[in-house]
C-alpha cells in the first residue's frame, strides 16, 4: 500500500512510543550530508530500526554523536573511512541506503552526475558485497537509472547478486505526485495514490494519472500536473540556486521506504512501494531495471506489479521512457565492464 497517510502516520505514531521487537541494523553510506542526515533523523526516530551505522567520508561520527543523545532506544555509531571503518559500518545490516554522492546544480541533469557518482557507487557496493551480501541495498545516489545497475553488476561480478534485495528508491517521484495532484485538485494528499512507473529522471519518470482518482484530467492541467511529477527535481535544484538537490523531502521518502521494507521483513503482509528494480516487464526490450508498484516481503522484493492499463497520452509517455532508460541501464553496465 502506497498510500502516505498509512505508512507515514503508523511510523509517527509509533515513533516514540512503541518498541522493536526485532533487531534491525540500518546504515547509511553518505550520512552526514544533505539527505543523510534527515535521513538519519529518521531513522533514529524509528522504533523497528535498532542499530544505526552512519558512514561518511567525512563527518560520520559527528552525526552519529548528535543523534545518540535523542532518547530513543536504538544505538548510533558513526564511521569514518579508516582500515575497517566501513566494513564494520555495513557488516551485520539489514538495510544499507546510499545517498552518497554529489548532488545536482542549475543547469545539469541527473545524468551528468555520472562520471563522480559512478565510481562512488560501485566502491561502496564492492564494500557491501563483501561485508553485507545479503542486505536490502537502497541507492538514492544518482543518477539512479545507472546507479542501479553498477550495483548489481558489482553484486554479480562477486557472485552475490540476489535481484530480491536491490532497490532504486523512486518513492521521492510518487511523493510529489499525490502533493501535486493534491494541490490541482485541493484534496487531501494523504488520500492520493499516483502510480509513477519507468525510471528517476526526466522523461523516464511516467505518472499513470488515469490510475489515480483523477483519470478525468486532461489537456493543459494533464500536461503542466505529468510535467511537474517528472521535474520536480529541478524545481528544486533551481530554488536552492547551486546549494544542491531535494534533501529533506528525499529523506521524508527514503525514510518511508526503509520503514516499509522493515514492516514487509517483520511479517506484515500487502506492503506495496514504488521501486526501480530488476524487472521482468520490459526484459524483452533489452531493459532489465523498471520502476513499478513491487510488494515487500521478507526477502526483499516479494510481487512485482505490471504497469496495468494506460491510456493512449500515457503509452507515448511509456515509449519515450523506454528510449532513454535503455541507454542510462547500459551506461551503468559498461562502466562497471570498463572500470570493474
Ligand atoms: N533518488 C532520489 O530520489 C534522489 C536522489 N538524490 C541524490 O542523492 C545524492 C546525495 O545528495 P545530497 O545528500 O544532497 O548530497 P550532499 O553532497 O549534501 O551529500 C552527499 C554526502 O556523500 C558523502 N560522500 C561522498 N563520497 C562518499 C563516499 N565515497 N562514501 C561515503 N560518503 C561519501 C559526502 O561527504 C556527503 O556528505 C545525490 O547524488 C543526489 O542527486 C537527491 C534527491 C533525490
Ligand atoms: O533532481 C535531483 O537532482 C535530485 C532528485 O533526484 C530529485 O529531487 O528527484
Amino acid at each position: 500500500m502506497f498510500a502516505a497517510r498509512q505508512s507515514f502516520n503508523i511510523f509517527q505514531k509509533r515513533a516514540f512510543s512503541a518498541s522493536a521487537s526485532q533487531a534491525s541494523k540500518v546504515a547509511v553510506l553518505g550520512a552526514a550530508g544533505g539527505i543523510g542526515q534527515p535521513l538519519s533523523l529518521l531513522l533514529k526516530l524509528n522504533p523497528r530500526v535498532t542499530e544505526l551505522a552512519l558512514y561518511d567520508i567525512r563527518g560520520g561520527p559527528g552525526v552519529a554523536a548528535d543523534l545518540s543523545h535523542i532518547n530513543t532506544n536504538s544505538t548510533v555509531t558513526g564511521y569514518n573511512p579508516d582500515a575497517t571503518g566501513l566494513r564494520d559500518c555495513l557488516k551485520g545490516s539489514e538495510i544499507i541506503l546510499i545517498p552518497a554522492g554529489v548532488p545536482r546544480k542549475p543547469g545539469m541533469t541527473r545524468d551528468d552526475l555520472f562520471n563522480t557518482n559512478a565510481s562512488i557507487v560501485r566502491d561502496l557496493a564492492k564494500a557491501a558485497a563483501e561485508a553485507a551480501p545479503d542486505a536490502n541495498i537502497l541507492v538514492i545516489s544518482n543518477p539512479v537509472n545507472s546507479t542501479v545497475p553498477i550495483v548489481a553488476e558489482i553484486f554479480k561480478s562477486k557472485g552475490v547478486y540476489n535481484p530480491k534485495r536491490l532497490f532504486g528508491v523512486t518513492t521521492l517521484d510518487v511523493v510529489r505526485a499525490s502533493r501535486f495532484i493534491s494541490q490541482v485538485q485541493k484534496t487531501d494528499p494523504a488520500g492520493e495514490k499516483v502510480p509513477v512507473v519507468g525510471g528517476h529522471s526526466g522523461v523516464t519518470i511516467v505518472p499513470l494519472l488515469s490510475q489515480s482518482n483523477h483519470a478525468s484530467i486532461a489537456g493543459e492541467t494533464r500536461d503542466a500536473l505529468v510535467n511537474r511529477i517528472q521535474f520536480g527535481g529541478d524545481e528544486v535544484v533551481k530554488a536552492k540556486d547551486g546549494a544542491g538537490s531535494a534533501t529533506l523531502s528525499m529523506a521524508m521518502a527514503g525514510a518511508r521506504f526503509a520503514e516499509s521494507l522493515l514492516r514487509a521483513a517483520q511479517g506484515e503482509k500487502g506492503v506495496i512501494e514504488p521501486t526501480f528494480v530488476d524487472s521482468p516487464l520490459y526484459k524483452d526490450q533489452g531493459i532489465d531495471f523498471f520502476a513499478s508498484r513491487v510488494e515487500l516481503g521478507p526477502s526483499g522484493v516479494e510481487k512485482i506489479h505490471e504497469v496495468g492499463q494506460v491510456n493512449e497520452y500515457e503509452q507515448k509517455l511509456l515509449d519515450a521512457c523506454l528510449v532513454d532508460l535503455k541507454k542510462n541501464i547500459q551506461k551503468g553496465v559498461d562502466f562497471v565492464k570498463a572500470n570493474p
